[in-house]
């Protein structure tokens, strides 16, 4: 994650549309990609025709996933960044039909796989970046070991299965804990985030945030923009904070 903050990941105005709204995504390769904070949107339950968001989070219960992915792709003006989060059971079997369908990242849990270190290895040989999930069961500690080999760690803040579930504020020590302990790591939040519960999300150190219904059910670009600059402020302050601390330490130190 950047240290410095700028925009995410813009949604603009495409020449292609989709439904009433016209949206399109920036490649990954965009440079204005290079930022801290990023919004997904969840399309659990989604109105396919109106999204709007700076990467795709693609809840994937069932083997016909990388059908769609394969489907929007054919669809979307730009390709869009795919995060697939896999509540599947046996996630090994779907990392190679899904870079083929072409995502982008393979978000596991870490509680579906008996061997992590061989999982991470096979979805980094996939050409997919590396995304684990844990379970609000599950604690903190048990991600820790595979924090350095993953480009996103993912707090879930409901329960994996539906999406409109009520945001479990008690996860918000977890994701502080990893802020604190690795403070470049992407850290995503997942379930019930909305205007109302991002500032706890932002406030703990996420910098990635999914949101399916509230994004849905009101004007998508102005509950993303909503959720991107609570995300980007709290990003900043702790980039201040950091920086306060390093010149107080020196200081110190020169005393
Ligand atoms: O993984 C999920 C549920 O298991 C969904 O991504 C999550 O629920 C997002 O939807 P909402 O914002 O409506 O809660
Ligand atoms: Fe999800």
């Amino acid at each position: 994650m950047d240290e410095v903050v700028g925009i995410g990941l813009l949604v603009e105005q495409s020449p292609r549309t989709h439904g009433a709204q016209r949206y399109t995504y920036l490649n990954p390769n965009d440079e204005r990609r290079a930022s801290g904070c990023k919004i997904g949107l969840s399309i659990l339950n989604s109105d396919l025709a109106s999204l709007g968001a700076d990467y795709l989070h693609l809840d994937a219960f069932c083997s016909q996933h990388h059908l769609l992915v394969e489907s929007l792709q054919n669809q979307l003006a730009q390709d869009p960044f795919f995060d697939m989060h896999m509540m599947v059971s046996r996630p090994e079997q779907w990392v190679k039909p899904t870079a083929v369908a072409g995502a982008n990242q393979y978000t596991f849990h870490l509680e579906a796989t008996e061997n992590p270190a061989a999982l991470i290895k096979d979805i980094r040989e996939n050409g997919m970046k590396v995304g684990l999930a844990i379970k609000p069961g599950t604690t903190v500690e048990y991600l820790a070991p595979w924090a350095h080999q993953i480009d996103m760690a993912l707090v879930m803040t409901v329960e994996a299965g539906f999406g409109g579930q009520k945001f479990m504020e008690d996860m918000m020590p977890k994701v502080h804990w990893l802020r604190t302990q690795f403070p470049s790591l992407d850290i995503e939040v997942d379930g019930g985030v909305d205007p109302d519960t991002i500032h706890k999300c932002a406030e703990a150190g996420a910098n990635v945030i999914v949101s399916g219904s509230v994004i849905m059910s009101e004007d998508p670009r102005s509950v993303i923009n909503l959720l991107r600059n609570v995300c980007l402020e709290a990003a900043q302050k702790r980039s201040l904070d950091r920086w306060n601390h390093k010149e107080s330490s020196v200081s110190a130190y020169e005393i």
